[in-house]
């Protein structure tokens, strides 16, 4: 079975910062993998370079079996023009801290936004799948209220919604709930809980030991840009083997 995600010695560096030290991981299709670290591990960057809004410098990123923002021939690697880059990328959702919602449209719009404008769909269709995915993630009766008129929460919703509409295979999580209040987290995990069952394919950088522990099938404790201890959640958390994987849980649990 092709891996979603593999990463074989990924590097990454912003000048003579060196973020990412060597990355390997396997993302299976329909896995929840958890991705989690200190601040500054790299995790939002490996994020990134996954569908290539960062350049890794050395090692192989693949999804879905494609090598990320290159076209290998015989030995040479061949970067990817942008508008290549950019048909890939719609097969990524990616949501982020910061909800970034359209904030001069309606929920409605911000999810129709990406079918018609990207992919060229017919406004009826895009409606349509809008309407199903507001729905699914609780927000039919907000479809037309701005961004400004809707909860932390409900925004990070919209954009979950939104991400969604693209018909991606993959979707990216970066720290979705942290910029959250507290009584707002839990119906943003429940979405993404939802999604899990229905076998969507997602990789989430968390502090949210509970979600980890209850959805995830994979787990990842990164430090300083190296994966230091990986397997399933229960087990790490439960049972961590490493020293600065013990010292990091620790702090967080
Ligand atoms: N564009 C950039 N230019 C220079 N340095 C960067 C850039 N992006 C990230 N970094 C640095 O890379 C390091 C890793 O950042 P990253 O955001 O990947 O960490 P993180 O593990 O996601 O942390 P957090 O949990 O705080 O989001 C940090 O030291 C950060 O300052």
């Amino acid at each position: 079975m092709t891996a979603m995600v593999k990463a074989e010695g990924v590097h990454k560096s912003f000048g003579p910062a060196h973020i990412l030290k060597g990355i390997d991981l396997e993302v299976a299709p329909r896995e929840v993998f958890c991705l989690i670290g200190p601040s500054g591990s790299g995790k939002s960057t490996f994020l990134r370079c996954i569908n290539h809004l960062e350049q890794i410098n050395a090692g192989r990123l693949y999804v879905d079996g494609d090598l990320v923002g290159y076209r290998q021939k015989g030995d040479k690697l061949y970067e990817l023009k942008d508008s290549e880059v950019a048909l890939k990328r719609r097969d990524i959702g990616m949501v982020f801290q910061r909800f970034n919602l359209f904030p001069h449209m309606t929920a409605i719009e911000n999810v129709m936004e990406a079918p018609v404008q990207v992919k060229g769909e017919a406004k009826a269709v895009a409606r349509a799948r809008a309407e199903r995915l507001l729905d699914r993630v609780g927000l039919s009766d907000k479809a037309r209220n701005y961004p400004s008129q809707l909860s932390g929460g409900q925004q990070q919703r919209v954009a979950i919604a939104r991400a969604l509409a693209m018909e991606p295979k993959l979707m990216l999580f970066d720290e979705p709930t942290s910029a959250l209040d507290p009584e707002l987290v839990g119906d943003v995990l429940d979405v993404m809980r939802g999604l899990a069952e229905e076998g969507m394919t997602m990789i989430v950088v968390t502090h949210e030991m509970g979600f980890a522990r209850e959805v995830g099938d994979a787990l990842v404790f990164m430090d300083d840009g190296v994966v230091v201890e990986s397997g399933h959640p229960r087990d790490v958390l439960t049972n961590p083997q490493h020293d600065r994987t013990k010292s990091f849980l620790s702090k967080v649990l």
